[in-house]
């Protein structure tokens, strides 16, 4: 099991504070709701805990911890087990399917053999087998939500954070991508979904709605 913690944590951008000082405790196992309306800060607060926002792009303040370790910066972050599926999930256009899950688990050392194996049960867990060989950009953009869920699960992360990974997708899907969220908390992840979708929330173990960056607990763990 892997705990994520924020201390004092905050985002600002100029003049504009996105996420106001924040404590938060989401313990491995569990898989925690981040909603709100649009610009409510939800994307600032994931990408600040990923330690993914630079220095030049906004003021982030406060620590973020795994398992009680200071993350310093991205590549910290990813090293301790951090992996953030970003909004617009940050496929390579130009790249398959498979090719989008497997260059990032062989840039980290993973053996070809393990990395292919990866590849083919993540595919398959996200329904996707058939479309390994299309490109991004030949893919829906509820499959390229699907491939985006799928690379994050093979990094077997320890801290996974989800920016709206299930909002192109049908009710059947969603609740594919859930269960596989919760079957990554059962692993022992500590993850977080960002939606706007009441739906999605609601599967959760616990809700946290922002709103112009004050968070408040919908449900506690
Ligand atoms: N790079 C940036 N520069 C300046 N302001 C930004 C930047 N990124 C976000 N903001 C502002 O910070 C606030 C929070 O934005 P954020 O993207 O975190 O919200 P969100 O809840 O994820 O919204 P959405 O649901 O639309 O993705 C908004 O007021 C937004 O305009």
């Amino acid at each position: 099991m892997s705990d994520l913690d924020c201390a004092d944590l905050s985002v600002g951008y100029g003049g504009t504070l996105a996420v106001r000082p924040l404590d938060l405790h989401v313990a491995g196992g569990h898989l925690l709701a981040v909603t709100g309306p649009s610009g409510a800060g939800k994307s600032s607060l994931l990408w600040a805990l990923a330690r993914a926002l630079r220095p030049a792009a906004a003021t982030v303040t406060g620590t973020v911890r795994v398992d009680g370790r200071e993350l310093g910066d991205r590549e910290d972050a990813a090293r301790a087990g951090v992996v953030l599926v970003p909004q617009r999930n940050g496929l390579s256009a130009t790249l398959s399917a498979e090719e989008s899950i497997l260059v990032p688990l062989l840039a980290l050392g993973v053996p070809a053999r393990e990395a292919t194996q990866r590849v083919d049960d993540q595919l398959a867990r996200v329904g996707l087998a058939e479309f390994r060989r299309h490109l991004v950009d030949q893919l829906s953009g509820g499959q390229q939500q699907r491939v985006a869920l799928a690379r994050a699960f093979a990094l077997q992360p320890r801290v996974l954070l989800a920016d709206e990974s299930t909002s192109d997708l049908d009710a059947g899907n969603r609740e594919l991508m859930i269960a596989a969220l919760r079957e990554e908390a059962a692993r022992g992840a500590a993850v977080v979904l960002a939606t706007h979708d009441p739906e999605a929330a609601a599967q959760t173990d616990a809700a946290l709605a922002l709103d112009e960056g004050v968070a408040t607990w919908v449900r506690r763990p």
